[in-house]
């Protein structure tokens, strides 16, 4: 018999005043999408072994690594197996879209992530067509598990500092990997310590003493029977991590490590036997993945975001705490319109952040296409625009997760509750796949140079259009939705325009360009990443704001069922369907292996002699 729901979440399910299903089937695709999701997070999450006995917070470092690694076979094959064979690419690619099914499995992500987010993504996208048919068919079969291994110790942003070399040998015809500093090793690499045993990597290529600039190469460096080390590698895991701490994020050193040419994977760029390189039509097309992720996150932030919204509304609805009003009992804590203001616009940035995704996601998928024709034209345009919503949707979703857990009390702070294992989890993606400020002054350099070519009378890609619209500094604009987007558009104008022109006055100050670039880079990235608008116009959006709070008050709950999340996803003692917080707080509590006895046996050895006077 399943448990009773909470009083309150009756209610306010019965207050919803739209159709639930119908917001679900939407945010899924249709009622067929929603169908195949649910079918499969049915099936993979019968599978036996996928969950945990004892709560991985109570586990060592090492344990909970080591369980993850058993979830992750687990899970990986049940996956496979509830795979069905009449759906096609794009069903199977609908269903997992909004699925956070791995988030059942890892509270702290996979010690497969890298293999599926990069390892894959490097190979389909660097490598010529004989090297793919021969990877893919082993990575897919999981025979092989790969991560990508980027970042060094002392370089993670510039690229082009990286130290690791690559020194092509045309007597062999092979490629010597050497890491010449501590500083060289690769550092950070998902899954790189103990559970990968190959990695494309991006090294500096040199060919007779000459720099070809970073490529990439498949390397194995643990043998694939006994999985030790091979010779001239130097392998470890970096340490306990703010989250991710079942990623098993690694170090890498190569001595002089051999491997043959065609290791160097060559859709781009190639070298021929003799030692002859054939640099490839962009350079940055070797950064191809990184823009793919970047892509991929602005989809997961949506998720993410509504998992934990979900929990913090649910849970609002439930707590009741203070007097609103004399005499009238306690409130739902969801009535303060200050809790209201925090948990709505999380609501909503999910929203937005999944239709910028699918948007995103567009552009990329023609791009792409585009790039296969030989067509780069929008190349620039692209990763302007994936650094931007890499970038924005990552700060403001970590802001918004940490606001669901804050709003959500002590309880909040649980580890039971998850919302600080997803903070944990989002707030690294305001640092992997390029650190947000880089990224946003990535876009910024694109912003500048658009502002020139539309001063210059040029025409602009529809992104950048707002640059050329000439319009009055006197514009006013209604509160409509029309008039709100023209104002921010005058306004992002506008810090476009006041940053190039502070650069310009730098430059006329006698400083360099890099110098100039470097004094106006606060106003570079504000340009990028928002806008405000005029005193006048915030008062009466502010008052249109505070209604709005009130219309979505009585579907809030309704807005976060259309998730759809179960409860194992959910993983939140705050956050089930049936709304048992104060029961599933006190179940999980009760887990601790504190709780296992009394008294605790450093009462005999420290307390009682301490407080005896006798240590
Ligand atoms: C499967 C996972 C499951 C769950 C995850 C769980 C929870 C997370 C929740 C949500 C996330 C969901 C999914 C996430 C998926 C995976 C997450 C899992 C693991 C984490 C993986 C992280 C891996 C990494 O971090 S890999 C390393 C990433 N590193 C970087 O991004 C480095 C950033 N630095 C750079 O990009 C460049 O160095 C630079 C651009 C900043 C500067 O380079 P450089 O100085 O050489 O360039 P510039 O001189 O500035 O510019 C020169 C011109 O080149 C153009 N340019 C630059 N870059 C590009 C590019 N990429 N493409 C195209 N063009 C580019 C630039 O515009 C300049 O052009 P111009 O014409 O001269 O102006
Ligand atoms: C959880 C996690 C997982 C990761 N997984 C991987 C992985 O699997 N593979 C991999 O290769 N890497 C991985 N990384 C590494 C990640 O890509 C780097 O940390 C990231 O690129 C930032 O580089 P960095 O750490 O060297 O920081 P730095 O580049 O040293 O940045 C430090 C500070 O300097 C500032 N700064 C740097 N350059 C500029 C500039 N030009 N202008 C203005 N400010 C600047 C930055 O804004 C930042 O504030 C991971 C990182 C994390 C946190």
């Amino acid at each position: 018999m399943s448990a009773k729901v909470n009083d309150d979440l009756l209610t306010e399910r019965r207050k919803c005043e739209f159709n639930v299903e119908e917001l679900t089937n939407y945010l899924d695709g249709g009622a067929q999408a929603t169908q195949n999701r649910r079918k499969l997070e049915d099936k993979v999450l019968s599978t036996k072994g996928l969950f945990d006995e004892v709560p991985e917070e109570y586990l060592s470092h090492k344990e909970k690594y080591e369980n993850a690694v058993r979830k992750a076979v687990v899970y990986y094959k049940a996956m496979k197996e509830a795979e069905d064979p009449n759906q096609t690419e794009q069903e199977r690619a609908n269903a997992t879209y909004r699925s956070l099914l791995h988030a059942a499995v890892f509270k702290d992500n996979s010690p497969f992530s890298l293999h599926l987010a990069m390892f894959i993504p490097a190979i389909l996208g660097q490598a010529d067509e004989e090297q793919k048919k021969y990877w893919m068919k082993r990575a897919s079969k999981m025979e092989i598990i790969g991560t990508y291994a980027q970042t060094e110790l002392g370089h993670g942003t510039f690229i082009r500092g990286l130290e690791t070399t690559a020194t092509y040998d045309p007597k062999t015809e092979e490629f010597v990997l050497h890491s010449p500093t501590l500083t060289a090793y690769k550092w950070w690499p998902g899954s790189l310590a103990h559970t990968a045993n190959y990695c494309v990597v991006m090294a500096h290529l040199y060919i007779n003493g000459k720099s070809c600039g970073i490529q990439p190469f498949i390397v194995q460096f643990r043998d694939e029977e006994t999985h030790q080390p091979l010779p001239g590698i130097k392998l470890g895991e970096i340490g306990a991590k703010l989250g991710f701490n079942t990623v098993n994020n690694g170090f890498l050193g190569f001595d002089q490590h051999r491997i043959p040419r065609n290791r160097m994977l060559m859709k781009n760029a190639q070298v021929l036997k003799d030692g002859t390189f054939k640099r490839s039509p962009n350079s940055k097309l070797t950064y191809g993945t990184m823009v793919y992720v970047r892509v991929v996150i602005v989809n997961g932030m949506a998720n993410q975001l509504a998992r934990a919204v979900t929990i913090a509304v649910r849970y609002s609805a439930v707590r009741r705490q203070s007097e609103l009003k004399p005499d009238a009992g306690e409130p739902q804590i969801l009535d303060y319109v200050t809790q209201q203001h925090k948990l709505f616009i999380g609501i909503a940035s999910s929203h937005a952040f999944t239709l910028t995704a699918k948007w995103l996601t567009r552009m990329y998928q023609k791009v792409t296409a585009d790039l296969e024709k030989g067509n780069l034209d929008e190349l620039p345009e692209l990763h302007a625009i994936a650094c931007c919503l890499k970038a924005v949707t990552t700060t403001d979703t970590s802001v918004l997760v940490e606001r669901s857990r804050t709003s959500c009390g002590g309880h909040g702070y649980m580890l039971s509750s998850n919302l600080p294992q997803i903070y944990g989890l989002v707030t690294a993606a305001c640092t992997y796949e390029g650190e947000n400020t880089v990224l946003m002054l990535q876009t910024a350099r694109s912003l500048v140079k658009a502002l020139e070519q539309a001063q210059s009378g040029k025409r602009l890609s529809p992104t950048m259009s707002y640059l050329s619209e000439k319009v009055s500094s006197r514009l006013k604009w209604d509160n409509s939705i029309d008039g709100i987007v023209k104002g921010f558009r005058r306004v992002a104008y506008g810090k476009v325009e006041s940053a190039m022109r502070s650069m310009r006055k730098y430059v006329r100050s006698g400083l360099g360009p890099e110098d100039a670039w470097n004094m106006s880079s606060v106003q570079l990235v504000a340009a990028s990443e928002y806008t405000s608008i005029s005193e006048a116009d915030i008062r009466q959006l502010q008052d249109t704001y505070e209604d709005l709070l009130g219309k979505i008050r009585p579907n809030a709950v309704g807005l976060v069922d259309a998730f759809d999340f179960r409860d194992q996803i959910l993983n939140s003692t705050l956050g089930a369907y049936d709304g048992r917080v104060y029961e599933r707080l006190m179940e999980e509590a009760l887990k601790s292996p504190l709780n296992a006895e009394p008294v605790n046996q450093s009462f005999h050895k420290y307390l009682k002699p301490f407080m005896q006077g006798k240590l």
